[in-house]
């Protein structure tokens, strides 16, 4: 077995010594144990959706829909796992896609997820609303990939400001998110009455950044309230434009990648607006209830862009296979969302640790097995509809 899938026998050897892993990766259990170990705001905030969560289902009931047809004899023992995406060399096609507030769910938050990422070489994606600076990330992640998202602030020097702190902590990629210029309607969070940022947390960014505090009249430290609402009054509003995009492009000078596109002309905007990449992305079916499942909308898109910008997808990735079906209909690679938080809240960086190299054995596993030696060759002819 190659070197992902080894994470297999790495436990059954420890079982045999009488250890058991740390928690259980089954996608349905884990999120149960988080749910049994956080407290309720916490929980509900990161497991929850939009409105009923019928796009939260649909993301997962779009995998169902497609099923692998494995083939035999194809010479799958040695696979080709590793992938260039934006200028990145990945040992697998898996990045963590950008949460914000970690410090919600484990005191080790963005620093155990940066340390667990840069120990197997994926990408970390810092968020904007990140519960710790751009620049302690940076240091944690040590030589790992890490790359920067950014909720866009509506004042060009707070924005250029946090752009060029981002280059010079050396995250190589901005990923550009769209879709949440203000925050859904969400019960599970309404019903606890639970918004982490009213509290200050996922404020790291801002409130370390000389441009966002020459905005103030008192500092954070002083006026914590008004600083939280002068914050996110400059990153909502849908005042944003396509045109716009040539600001970031000014003041970035590595890939850019527009999140959450899900509508193929947004796509071929994309790539007319000079963009490296999208994320085929519904966030998680945390913003509109009742929008398409993100795989559903991953093969037209894939289809309308070619090979002229990357494509990459999250909203539902839970387990190996899941990676395979979104490699097959057309993404570059994939971004893991909730699963590695859960795995944050269990246990930290070795926690998400544990929930990634799980993952990455899966993949490996079910690439072999279905007779698959190289994620380039994967699509749609490895799959059926169903
Ligand atoms: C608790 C939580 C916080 C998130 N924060 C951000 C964020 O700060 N920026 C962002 O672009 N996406 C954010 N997302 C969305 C993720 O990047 C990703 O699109 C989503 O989690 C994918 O869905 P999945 O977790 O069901 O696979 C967040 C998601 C969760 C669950
Ligand atoms: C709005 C953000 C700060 C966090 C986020 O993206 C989310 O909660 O889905």
């Amino acid at each position: 077995m190659t070197r992902f899938g080894g994470y297999q026998n790495e436990i059954y050897l420890q079982g045999l010594g009488g250890a058991k892993p740390l928690f259980s990766t089954d996608p349905t259990k884990l999120e149960e144990s988080a749910a049994n170990l956080l407290d309720p705001g916490p929980y509900a905030y990161v497991a929850g959706g939009a409105g009923s969560a019928a796009t939260v289902r649909a993301n997962r009931e779009a995998f169902d829909r497609w099923r692998i047809v494995p083939r035999m004899l194809t010479g799958a023992t040695d696979r080709k796992l590793s992938v260039s995406v934006l200028g990145t060399e990945l040992p697998a096609p898996v990045a963590l896609a950008p949460v914000g507030v970690q410090s919600i769910v484990h005191p080790d938050a963005e620093l155990g997820t940066a340390r667990a990422a840069a120990s197997l070489g994926l990408p970390m994606i810092l968020s904007t609303a990140s519960s710790t600076s751009i620049e302690e990330v940076a240091a944690a992640n040590g030589a790992g990939p890490r790359w920067f998202q950014l909720y866009w602030p509506g004042d060009p020097d707070v924005c250029a400001s946090i752009l060029a702190r981002a280059k010079k902590a050396g995250y190589s990629v901005l990923v550009v998110t769209l879709d949440t210029w203000t925050l859904a309607w969400r019960p599970a969070d309404l019903d606890q009455a639970y918004l982490p940022f009213l509290n200050g947390e996922g404020l790291a960014v801002p409130f370390s950044d000389p441009a966002f505090r020459a905005l103030l009249e008192k500092t954070p430290e002083e006026d914590p309230p008004s600083a939280i609402l002068r914050w996110i009054s400059l990153v909502t509003g849908s005042d944003r434009t396509w045109e716009q995009l040539t600001f970031l492009r000014e003041h970035w000078d590595g890939p850019i990648v527009l999140k959450g596109i899900q509508h193929v002309d947004d796509a071929r905007k994309a790539v007319d607006a000079g963009m490296d990449g999208i994320v085929v992305s519904n966030h998680g079916g945390r913003q509109v209830d009742g929008a398409i499942a993100s795989l559903d909308a991953l093969p037209g898109i894939a289809a309308a862009v070619g090979d002229r910008i990357d494509v990459l997808f999250d909203s539902g990735v839970r387990t190996g296979s899941d990676v395979v079906k979104a490699l097959a209909l057309g993404a570059k690679a994939v971004l893991l969302g909730r699963p590695y938080v859960y795995g944050l809240a269990h246990a930290g960086e070795d926690g998400v640790r544990h929930v990634l190299r799980g993952l990455l054995a899966d993949f490996d596993m079910t690439m072999g097995l279905s007779g698959n030696a190289d994620v380039a060759a994967l699509s749609a002819d490895a799959l059926a509809r169903v």
